[in-house]
């Protein structure tokens, strides 16, 4: 489908085409930008609210600095397709997150226009300033450096740690605080409260205005911008501007909030900011989903709706004939709650993500029981720790790749102290169309090598539920894990009786002469499929759900290796370390030599695409796991 830009926006090739364009102009290529936007995600799908929010500011930002000179970075980058748009990807942006398309967050190797590659939040200032700090040290005074981060993001820990260490540096950064007053969901915390206080407070806005006086005479002055903006951070009135500002007790100075989407203004503002030398922060108001109005009233439901009618507002949702199984996000976000409602220990912590993990569920239903902590997987880890050591029994749900961002706290504050903290690794294996970012590969691999650590993976909705009921009883009071995939399960009547699973225990699904499939979690059922195939071609297959990489279920592995000389793993996470590599390790401590073909993500930076398309990329979608078990058989020719 041919999706045409309006008039002005064909025109732009690269900002280049925007440096001339008037103020009428860059209204109207505002307008046309966004309804580009709208156009091209109602068709395709992607994240949408955000970069609808950062319209304004992002054709002001490329009409007014020099990218890609100068340097421009967004912060998780969810925001930046207005950004993609004008930088020479319009032409390609309806493969916008397609397999073998663009990717959905900015990329260095995709454009020079990238200057950061991003996706995990808060990052951008940290990074940002590291460019600005090497364009100090190699003299290059013109240069500037942007950090375009949100409210959400500016929760998260790395963006203090960065302005802590911006406000001593004589480098040329700006950080420009998006703030939308949301998340994913709701922006929570005390921080957002301070970003309400000082966009309303009367006697800070008086401050403020004498700052924005002083601004004014830079614009006029030009040349004497330093001297005049030194004059006036030496006077009364910018230490008390200081004593009233977060921003500027840390050395930045801070200017704003003004209105995101004037672009004008943005313009001018802009333009003024790039004469002050040193690190400086500007506060832009915006508002997300801004110009489609039910993006604008339900924020949450539009941060990534899907493809939708644009004209009606309809999500289009496949509609199906019989019942579907459940995603296993929602299985956990029901399954908390009733196992909450049996013992009063369960808490439930999310660092920022109560919808995407379902978590909002028993938010809704136990508030004083489950928190949301913000953009903060390592606080929210070392959170549950402390609960933990009180008592009560944490389920700490992290999406696999964010749960990267926590790895110290899972040693240091839950392992070594083996305190009864439950996991939940949401998205583990591949993610889809958010690509290398959010893969969840790792967490086998990292998790597998930290004592006292329980590793765990259901293969479908009643493990899940099964696991977690497990996890939380007192005789299993340990760094308990469980991680499952993104979407849904196999189990359309999922709500099943708890049942206790041993710690270590796998399961024998079937038995079989020719070749055995030990698989973990959920892509254990491609091996049903697969073992289906093959006899009916009369191979026999045995298949077993390990459920446990650790500990391994040893007596189970002693019968696979004893009757079994072909033997093919199978794990949605990284070969290198994973499961496969423990079942090696098994297989070397006690001298088995079987054929072992081990499936999963090789050791390389897997794009984005469907979760199917990147499975069946690196050979364990249901066709892979047949076609390995066909060529492990085949006679070795001589
Ligand atoms: C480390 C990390 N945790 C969680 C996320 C998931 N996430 C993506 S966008 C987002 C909300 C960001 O809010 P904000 O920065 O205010 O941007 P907005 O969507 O409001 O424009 C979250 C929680 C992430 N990308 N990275
Ligand atoms: C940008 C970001 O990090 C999130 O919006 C992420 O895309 C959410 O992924 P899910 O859609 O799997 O919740
Ligand atoms: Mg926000």
């Amino acid at each position: 489908m041919q999706i045409e830009p309006g008039k002005l926006l064909a025109g732009i090739q690269s900002p280049d085409d925007m440096k001339e364009l008037d103020a009428v102009q860059l209204v109207q290529l505002s307008k046309e930008l966004r309804q580009y936007i709208i156009d091209i995600v109602s068709v395709y799908g992607g994240h949408f609210g955000a970069s609808l929010g950062v319209v304004e500011l992002t054709v002001a930002l490329h009409h007014v600095f020099n990218t890609p000179v100068d340097q421009l970075i967004w912060d998780v980058g969810h925001q930046a397709y207005g950004h993609k748009i004008l930088t020479g990807r319009r032409e390609n942006f309806h493969t916008n997150r397609v397999y073998g398309g663009i990717s959905g967050f900015p990329k260095r190797k995709e454009s020079e226009y990238d200057a950061f590659g991003v996706g995990h939040s808060s990052t951008s200032i940290s990074a940002a300033l590291g460019m600005a700090e090497a364009s100090y040290y190699k003299k290059e005074e013109d240069k500037h450096h942007i950090a375009v981060i949100g409210d959400g993001a500016m929760t998260g820990g790395m963006a203090f740690e960065a302005m802590n260490h911006a406000g001593v540096s004589n480098s040329n950064l700006l950080i420009i605080l998006n703030d939308n007053c949301m998340s994913i969901d709701p922006n929570v915390g005390a921080l957002r409260d301070y970003l309400t206080d000082i966009t309303t407070s009367h006697t800070y806005n008086k401050l403020r205005d004498e700052a924005w006086k002083v601004l004014g005479k830079i614009s006029k002055f030009g040349p004497n911008a330093q001297e005049i903006a030194a004059n006036f951070e030496s006077s009364v009135k910018s230490f008390l501007l200081k004593q009233s500002n977060l921003f500027e007790s840390l050395n930045l100075r801070y200017f704003g909030p003004i209105d995101g989407h004037d672009v004008n203004h943005m313009v001018s503002v802009l333009n003024d900011l790039k004469k002050i030398k040193g690190p400086k922060i500007l506060h832009v108001l915006t508002k997300k989903g801004k110009g489609y109005s039910l993006a604008e009233k339900d924020q949450t439901k539009w941060h990534a709706p899907g493809t939708f009618d644009k004209m009606t507002g309809e999500i289009f949702k496949k509609v199906y004939e019989t019942p579907q199984p459940p995603k296993y996000q929602e299985v956990f976000g029901h399954t908390i709650v009733e196992l909450a409602e049996q013992n009063d220990k369960i808490m439930g912590v999310t660092p920022a993500m109560p919808s995407g993990s379902s978590l909002n569920i028993m938010m809704k239903a136990m508030p004083d029981r489950s928190f949301d902590v913000g953009i903060a997987e390592q606080h929210a880890v070392t959170f549950s720790a402390g609960l933990a050591t009180q008592g009560l029994v944490p389920f700490c749900n992290i999406y696999s790749t964010f749960m990267q961002r926590a790895y110290d706290q899972v040693i240091h504050d839950v392992a070594i102290q083996n305190l009864h903290v439950v996991f939940c690794l949401d998205r583990a294996g591949f993610a889809g169309a958010d690509g290398p970012t959010h893969h969840g590969c790792y967490d086998i691999a990292y998790f597998r090598c930290i004592p006292n650590m329980v590793v765990s993976a259901p293969m479908n909705e009643k493990e899940l539920r099964d696991l977690m009921y497990t996890a939380q009883l007192p005789e299993n009071a340990r760094p308990f894990s469980i991680r499952y995939p993104r979407g849904n399960g196999v189990m359309p009547e999922w709500k099943t009786p708890f049942e206790k699973i041993e710690i270590g225990k796998g399961r024998k699904i079937k038995d079989g002469d020719d070749l055995a499939y030990l698989t973990l979690g959920h892509v254990g059922n491609y091996a049903i499929e697969a073992c289906e195939r093959l006899a009916s071609e009369n191979i026999s297959a045995a298949h077993y759900d390990m459920r446990f990489v650790k500990p391994l279920d040893e007596e189970l592995l002693h019968e696979v290796f004893k009757n079994h000389k072909y033997v093919i793993t199978v794990e949605d996470g990284s070969l290198q370390g994973g499961f496969g590599s423990a079942l090696l390790e098994f297989m070397a401590d006690h001298g088995y030599h079987s054929k072992v073909v081990r499936l999963g993500i090789p050791d390389e930076i897997i794009e984005h695409g469907s979760q199917l398309e990147l499975q069946r990329e690196c050979g364990f979608d249901p066709e892979g796991l047949y076609q390995s078990a066909k060529k492990i058989l085949e006679p070795v020719s001589v």
